[in-house]
């Protein structure tokens, strides 16, 4: 439904900055139905690429295709399919829900039964049904960020793009916004392409593609990424100064040695080999360890293996309990 071949862009310099390669011939194709996330440290491209496929950039080369339309040739067709929610809010804060739907409904000239018809349906996948007449600076960060997706599904896109919709937004938000685009991604058959920082998103979606320097490094299940880079980890919870500790594990034991949180993550081991590690753990260092157990690598493990670079700061949080 995606498929983008070869698109490199490079950011022309000026006197003071050499040109900037964005993206670095990528291709990466998203199938019809297909629920795909897209991750990147900073600085890797995944703007640069959200803009070309809104049709706001034009590559230095390549080709994308949407929904079988060439975006470069026929950017007004594939429009016509494309549903966009930007990351900043593109509703009117002053108006209330039900105005700022009917402002959008004219713009794609919906008027009238059709108009009820669109914004029954697209207010069914959200929690504002009764909420129609409140101004939006009213309302709480993730209800605010449900309209702008009410109001992107008013025009039933076939293919919705997100650029990190649920930044800012508590855990429970960030919750409900993803369960509501995940209701219409199945029940509509929706191709949605996600762009986001926050790896407990990915763990439930069809694929994530994680890129680095404007290349595609990985893309591929949840399932298969983790279980690319070993199967089980030694996490330990320090009871004094974590880098202290983490210093001396790596030399004592050669491992690699990772920051998360309050906690220490060791490379990744092969099954069996977590409990025997644990134990040496332990009975070397007890005094210094609070807790230890071993764990499933996650997403953001694979991450950090396959960029070598550290999860951003706000993706690492700690999520409230259901
Ligand atoms: N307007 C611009 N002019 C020059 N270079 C740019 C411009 N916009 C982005 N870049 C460069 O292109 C590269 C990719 O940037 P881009 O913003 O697409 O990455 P990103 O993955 O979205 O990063 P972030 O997560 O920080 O938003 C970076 O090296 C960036 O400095």
């Amino acid at each position: 439904m995606i498929q983008i071949n070869s698109l490199t862009h490079t950011y022309p310099g000026s006197r003071k900055q050499a040109p900037r390669t964005a993206l670095d011939n990528l291709s990466l194709s998203v199938r019809e139905g297909e629920f795909a996330i897209l991750s990147g440290p900073n600085g890797s491209g995944k703007s640069t690429l959200f803009r070309i496929l809104c049709g706001l950039a034009l590559p230095s080369s390549g080709a994308v295709c949407i929904g079988g339309i060439d975006l470069l040739t026929q950017p007004e067709k594939v429009r016509r399919i494309l549903g966009v929610v930007f990351q900043n809010p593109a509703v009117d804060k002053h108006l209330s829900v039900i105005e700022n739907l009917r402002i959008h409904a004219d713009l794609y000239g919906i008027k009238g039964g059709d108009f009820s018809r669109h914004c029954d349906e697209a207010l069914g996948w959200t929690d504002l049904a009764d909420r129609l007449d409140q101004r939006v600076e009213t309302l709480s960060g993730g209800l605010a960020r449900q309209v702008e997706l009410a109001k992107v599904l008013m025009t039933r896109p076939q293919v919705l793009l997100l650029d990190e919709p649920t930044t800012g937004l508590d855990p429970a938000s960030r919750r409900n916004f993803l369960a509501a685009l995940q209701k219409v991604q199945r029940d509509r058959g929706i191709t949605v392409l996600m762009t986001s920082h926050v790896f407990s998103e990915a763990e439930d979606v069809d694929r994530v593609a994680i890129m680095r320097d404007g290349k595609l490094l990985a893309f591929d299940s949840p399932q298969a990424l983790k279980a690319m880079i070993g199967t089980e980890m030694v996490v330990v919870q320090p009871m004094g100064d974590a880098e202290e500790l983490a210093a001396i594990l790596r030399a004592e034991l050669g491992l690699a040695v990772r920051r998360h949180g309050d906690e220490l993550r060791l490379e990744e081991t092969e099954n069996g080999e977590g409990l025997p590690m644990l134990e040496s753990i332990l009975e070397r260092w007890r005094d210094r360890i609070k807790s230890i157990s071993i764990k499933q690598p996650d997403l953001e493990d694979v991450f950090v293996h396959v960029t070598g670079r550290a999860v951003p700061e706000h993706a690492v949080h700690k999520e409230l309990p259901r």
